[in-house]
């Protein structure tokens, strides 16, 4: 027996756009967001792998990239469950910042650290912040769950547990499964899908809005590698994620 899993990272966002660090920060999709996701669905209607169920975060730039997708694959009737186990990397005091000005004024190798090492998260943010969520409705009932900065580690602590209790069940009834997350949502369990070491992971960017199909065996692990569904977008995506900082 196999199972279908597809994960679709959020199209472009206004805070992608403008090249600030957005983590759980609820921003909206940009023009190009919203012509990526519509992408998106063509791609998965044309792929013939079509989702059953979708899963999203709770931050309204992967809500409505997944709703958009749907509607262009006439699949937006398909039950949804949403989690904030699949939001971003909360991003901590760097929330808000911009990445080019952060580079600068503390380096390529501090950068570095912050954005992609596996275990370091940035600075804890302050709850009077602009931009903490700890006052937000969606979260009242996190207690102290809700993260101040995370880790990719941390991410992986928070989503893994989601995965084994809601996504492997539905997998398991034959349901092709869309999880639309996050750059770093989706690099947590692409880590744990592909065995991916805690060093090597640093270098695995995720393209916006291109979706990427896994077929899972029996252990819900990888029987083949997963294939994104424009390989040269997404190649030229993923290069593009991995240059942001240095405009
Ligand atoms: O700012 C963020 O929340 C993420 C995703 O856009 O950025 P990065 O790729 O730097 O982890």
């Amino acid at each position: 027996m196999t199972f279908t899993l597809i994960l679709l990272r959020h199209g472009n966002s206004e805070w992608n756009t403008k090249n600030l660090f957005t983590g759980w920060v609820d921003v909206d999709l940009s023009d190009q967001g919203r012509a990526e996701a519509r992408r998106a669905g063509e791609l998965i209607a044309e792929s013939g792998v079509l989702p059953d169920i979708q899963y999203t975060s709770v931050l309204k730039r992967a809500i409505h990239t997944a709703n958009i997708a749907l509607e262009v694959a006439d699949r937006d009737w398909i039950d949804v469950k949403r989690s904030w186990r699949l939001n971003e990397r909360h991003y901590g005091a760097l929330q808000g910042k911009d990445k080019a000005q952060t580079l600068a004024e503390y380096g390529q190798e501090q950068f570095m650290t912050w954005r992609r090492s596996f275990d370091v998260p940035p600075p804890p943010l302050d709850d009077d912040s602009e931009f903490s969520q700890a006052h937000d409705p969606r979260y009242a009932g996190l207690g102290a769950d809700l993260p101040r900065t995370e880790s990719l580690k941390l991410v992986i602590d928070r989503m893994l547990p989601y995965w084994e209790s809601d996504i492997k069940p539905d997998l398991t009834t034959g349901k092709t499964v869309l999880v639309t997350a996050h750059g770093n949502s989706l690099r947590a369990l692409v880590k744990h899908l592909d065995g991916i070491s805690d060093a090597d992971i640093a270098e695995l960017n995720i393209p916006t809005g291109i979706p990427l199909v896994y077929e899972l065996g029996d252990d819900f692990m990888p029987t083949k590698p997963a294939v994104y569904l424009d390989p040269e977008a997404a190649a030229a995506g993923a290069a593009a994620v991995a240059a942001q900082g240095k405009k």
